[in-house]
């Protein structure tokens, strides 16, 4: 069984390693969305994967330093593109939340990056 926990957070960013005529070079934000996928058996007692309730609580710190942030100034995210994001999210989640299996970045409704590790 997988579950998804969506959440949203509003961000600046500039892209550094893109041409300067690009217009990602520029300061310029975001409606971010972020998906967490997690992957495991529906425990029999409660009828849960995992609560949603305890996704919420172990992304909530990240939330806190992702929203309306300069997402450039946050360590690990110098080059904030929706991949790296996606990592950057991976990497402090998994720890907290083993049966991770996904994490989406949209940086747009129509953009997305997918990470499974
Ligand atoms: N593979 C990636 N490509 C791009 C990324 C990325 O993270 N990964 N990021 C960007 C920029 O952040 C850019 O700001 C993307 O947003 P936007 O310019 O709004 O893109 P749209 O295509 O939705 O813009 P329209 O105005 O609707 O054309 C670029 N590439
Ligand atoms: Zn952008």
């Amino acid at each position: 069984m997988r579950i998804t926990q969506g959440f949203t957070f509003e961000a600046a960013h500039f892209l550094p390693r893109v041409p300067q005529t690009h217009r990602c070079f520029r300061m310029h934000g975001h409606s971010y969305r972020v998906d967490l996928t997690l992957e495991g058996e529906v425990d029999t007692a409660t009828g849960f994967v995992v609560d949603f309730f305890d996704v919420e609580a172990a992304f909530a710190p990240l939330l806190a330093q992702l929203d309306h942030h300069c997402l450039n100034d946050i360590e690990g995210l110098e080059n904030p593109t929706a991949e790296l994001i996606a990592v950057w999210i991976w990497e402090r989640v998994r720890p907290r939340l083993p049966q991770l299996a996904q994490v989406r970045v949209y940086e747009t409704p129509l953009s997305f990056a997918d990470y499974s590790g």
